[in-house]
């Protein structure tokens, strides 16, 4: 396998959590993004590229300055959708690059071994991202909020990051994206209007995005039971 390098966006609003960079919350001892970070390093790859708001690289270089000193992580600013967040750190890899892990700087409890799974299955398919199956029951809403139609259960997964591509097929997929206007909630999504496989890798449930604040309690709940640890 050639060389691995990362994409961990975190220009994100942090609309949901009241507007505070969630990347940048202290979640037990660390911040949330430097969780993303460590464990892409340990999988490992050969460099990160962290993409931030604009405006906020300083921060963001100031705050991870003992991380970054010894490690192979560069900063770019993000753009208005993650689409296009992740558009520019793709733009920010150096040559000879062949497969790129997609990681959101918000999922702070992804597992090294889960990783190197998805990276694997990308290698065979060239195209893999972390799910895991859906638990509940989901209900299609129609009109008038009434249910159109109960979803078939053991079809659904519910998507994570890391998600892992060949580097020239992620290109191809956001060139195309960025074409038509579409873009979407997460990078597989822009490969399969590609046409082209995306395989499911079965992760941990545990492996939640922090979006809202409870999460910030129930990724600190995570840590603690020591299932998701370095
Ligand atoms: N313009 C954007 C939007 C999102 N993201 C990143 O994509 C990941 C998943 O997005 P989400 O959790 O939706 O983050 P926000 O967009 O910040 O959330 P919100 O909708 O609450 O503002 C996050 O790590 C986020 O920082 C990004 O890099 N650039
Ligand atoms: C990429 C992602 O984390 C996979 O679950 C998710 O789609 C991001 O969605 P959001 O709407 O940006 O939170």
């Amino acid at each position: 396998m050639g060389s691995v390098y990362a994409i961990v966006p975190a220009a994100g609003g942090s609309t949901r959590m009241g507007g505070v960079n969630k990347q940048l919350i202290d979640l037990a001892g660390r911040l949330v993004v430097e969780y993303s970070l460590r464990v892409l390093l340990e999988v490992p790859v050969a460099g990160i590229v962290l993409v931030v708001p604009p405006g906020e690289e300083q921060k963001f270089l100031d705050q991870l300055k003992h991380l970054l000193k010894d490690q192979n992580i560069q900063i770019v600013a993000g753009g208005a959708n993650r689409r296009d967040s992740v558009g520019q750190g793709l733009l920010a890899l150096p040559a000879g690059v062949e497969m790129v892990i997609v990681h959101d700087g918000a999922r702070p409890l992804a597992r090294r071994e889960h990783i190197q799974e998805a990276v694997q299955a990308a290698a065979e398919w060239g195209a893999a991202t972390l799910a895991v199956p859906v638990k509940d029951t989901v209900k299609l809403a129609g009109s008038g909020g009434l249910v159109q139609e109960t979803l078939p259960r053991e079809e659904l997964w519910q998507v994570q990051t890391p998600q892992v591509f060949k580097l020239p097929l992620l290109l191809e997929a956001h060139r195309k994206a960025a074409g038509d206007g579409f873009i979407g909630t997460d990078d597989a999504s822009l490969v399969e209007r590609l046409g082209k496989p995306v395989k499911l890798v079965r992760g941990d449930y545990s492996n939640i995005k922090i979006t809202t604040p409870e999460d910030l309690i129930i990724a600190k709940a995570l840590l603690g039971s020591g299932l998701n640890q370095l």
